[in-house]
């Protein structure tokens, strides 16, 4: 048997998916293949912002799993939608990677020393407002692009051409991509989560399947027991819970993966802890709560996230926050 694993095409991306078929193997004894699919995000070339906002990365690789063109599909769970897909369903959250944002700044600047009014670039609302909130007088630049593209506009980073010129003091990016790429040369500065709040489900991936070969509790399923059982074995509680508050917060919120919306949870001894922000774009209001719940079941998460978005919108979160 041979399992297809569906992935964007990105290096990021094809470097994930190939770790977590690498996994499965090992797990599951079975061969496995990468199948690359093309996604609107990679095609479209508008800010990501306004493309048809949340989404666009995994409705190719949904509907790819829909018709049987891949078995599994990899994603990387901040980019997945909060609604649930019909016949679909996340198999596995393997262990969360650093949960972090990072600064990849020319000559090691960090948040503190970078220069009254340097440039740093960012595609995200939520570090937009999370940098202006730490620093008022940056000028924020939005970007995109794949983590090369980005990295290339900083002057002097650790693997771009020594003349290239760069035309940004820094950029902001994931902890967990650069990991996964082996690229933390790059970064000058991990941003701690007093700072910046991550994405919810930032540094996790989605092991997505057809909802009859997911592992499930009771009935019994149609798919190949051994890619079950594979999914089941690189599943993570603590992750999953921490990603399921998240993602519950962002979803009562009614915001998009691009909302200015951060969230972190993380368990402590027996509880859950969750710590969330909401922002003004521009970073000139913000409301930030933290939460806590012994009832370390999904059902317990779940409503972990719907209890904290339900305080923040009684802040009046919804009054200067855009999060459609
Ligand atoms: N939106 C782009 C995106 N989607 C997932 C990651 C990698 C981070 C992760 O694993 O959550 C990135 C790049 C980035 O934010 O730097």
């Amino acid at each position: 048997m041979s399992v297809r694993i569906g992935t964007r095409g990105s290096l990021l991306a094809v470097t994930q998916s190939q770790q977590v078929a690498d996994r499965l193997a090992a797990v599951g004894g079975f061969e496995t293949e990468l199948v690359r699919i093309k996604t609107d995000g990679d095609v479209l070339t508008g800010p990501l912002s306004q493309m048809g906002g949340t989404g666009v990365f995994a409705v190719a690789l949904r509907d790819a799993l829909l018709v049987e063109q891949c078995d599994v599909a990899v994603h990387s769970l901040k980019d997945l939608p909060t609604a649930a897909i019909p016949g679909l369903a996340i198999a596995a959250v393997p262990a969360r990677e650093d949960v972090r944002d990072v600064l990849c700044a020319r000559d090691g600047l960090t948040l503190a020393t970078l220069p009254q009014g340097a440039k740093v670039g960012t595609g995200s609302p939520r570090r937009a407002a999370q940098l202006l909130l730490a620093r008022p007088d940056l000028a924020v630049v939005d970007i995109r692009g794949n983590v090369d593209t980005r990295l290339g506009r900083v002057p002097g980073l650790p693997g771009n051409a020594e003349d290239a010129p760069g035309d940004l003091d820094a950029v902001v990016l994931a902890a967990s991509g650069l990991k996964r790429l082996s690229r933390t040369d790059v970064i000058s500065e991990y941003l701690e989560t007093s700072v910046m709040l991550p994405a919810p489900g930032q540094g996790a991936l989605a092991v997505e399947t057809r909802a009859a070969d997911a592992p499930q509790h009771e009935s019994q399923t149609s798919s190949p027991e051994v890619l079950t059982q594979a999914l089941a074995a690189i599943d993570d509680a603590d992750s999953r819970l921490a990603v399921t508050a998240e993602r519950a917060l962002l979803a009562r919120l009614e915001a998009g993966c691009a909302a200015p919306v951060g969230a972190h949870a993380y368990r402590k001894g027996s509880f859950l802890h969750l710590e969330a922000v909401v922002c003004a774009n521009d970073g000139s209001r913000h409301e930030r709560r933290a939460k806590a719940s012994d009832l370390f079941t999904e059902v317990g998460a779940t409503l972990l996230g719907i209890e904290l978005a339900e305080e923040l919108l009684a802040a009046g979160v919804a009054d200067f926050a855009d999060l459609g």
